[in-house]
């Protein structure tokens, strides 16, 4: 029987355990509170800020949202993110990627003072995830690092391979899984014969953003599959970068899409506001 790691209730429990920390916050006069800022109208970026909105009223964290139009210049958004480092209401602030092409996404992730930076992408958070320092850790590796642990994967020892290497979720997911010492291989579009390499992993993890790409035959029978690919396929239905309906029979344990990595990224971003908000109260 393969086992299906649900996102979407291991998100919930983690939610409900987040509450009642928020609830205590709350009664010594701290609410925690996210900026979010999105230029333009990206698909991908519209469903995870509507989905953070849901999660972050439902906990009582106070989440705001500057949609500036895909018209806005480097300055402007620089501007942005200057008067929400100064904010003291403002635990964190996530600037949505992609970014129009007049802005350069490097100097604005840059701007983000490091220890607001809710999704951990300013290299000094890199740095620290690297040298196995605490920081703030990027939501998506993040969540999936929870996932596993809350199905009692154990991850030491174990052959990893991940396919991408975006900042987003290739590198700092290869960095957590080290320091949680798994023997890690990053994969990509140059890479060799892939599918045999992925066909070696014990903890297969495909972020590369093409619609059911990975084959039956790329995957170990008995694998664990995380899937974070977020595509249309051709009849326009969201699906992963892995070929769900062949794939699941062969894997010991696999994400669903959706349901699977989405929900434990936002639960992920509100586990570590909220982090921040009691550092904001105790220093
Ligand atoms: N600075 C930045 N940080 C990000 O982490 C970031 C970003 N920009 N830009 C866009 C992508 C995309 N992303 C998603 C996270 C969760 C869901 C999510 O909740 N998915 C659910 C719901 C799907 C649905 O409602 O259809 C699921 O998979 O079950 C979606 C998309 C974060 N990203």
């Amino acid at each position: 029987m393969t086992t299906i790691l649900d996102g979407k209730k291991t998100a919930d429990a983690l939610m409900a355990d987040l509450k009642t920390q928020v609830d205590a916050l709350a009664g010594q006069g701290v609410v925690p509170g996210l900026a979010v800022v999105l230029v333009g109208d990206d698909p991908a970026s519209a469903i995870y800020v509507r989905n953070k909105e849901k999660r972050a009223q439902s906990l009582g964290i106070n989440s705001v949202i500057y949609h500036l139009p895909f018209s806005t210049s480097e300055q402007e958004l620089l501007d942005q993110v200057n008067a929400l480092n100064l904010d003291p209401s403002i635990d964190g602030i996530l600037v949505q990627l992609p970014l129009p092409d007049q802005i350069n996404a490097q100097a604005v992730i840059q701007a983000i003072d490091p220890d607001k930076d809710v999704d951990g992408f300013h290299p000094m958070n890199m740095g620290r995830l690297w040298t196995n320092l605490p920081g703030i850790v990027a939501s998506t590796p993040y969540g999936i690092m929870q996932l596993l642990a809350a199905y009692g994967i154990d991850v030491a020892g174990k052959s990893v391979v991940i396919v991408g290497r975006s900042n987003i979720v290739g590198r700092p997911l290869a960095g957590l899984m080290l320091n949680a010492n798994a023997t890690v291989t990053i994969a990509h579009s140059q890479t060799q014969d892939l599918f045999a390499l992925t066909k070696t992993a014990d903890i297969l993890v495909v972020a590369i953003g093409q619609a059911e790409f990975i084959p039956a035959a790329a995957v170990k029978p008995g694998a664990v599959v995380i899937d974070v690919g977020m595509d249309r396929n051709a009849e326009n239905k969201l699906v992963g970068d892995v070929d769900f309906a062949n794939v699941e029979p062969i894997a010991s344990a696999i994400t669903p899409v959706p349901g699977g990595v989405g929900p434990m990224t936002i639960a992920s971003l509100m586990i570590q506001t909220v982090n921040l908000a009691k550092k904001r109260l105790n220093g």
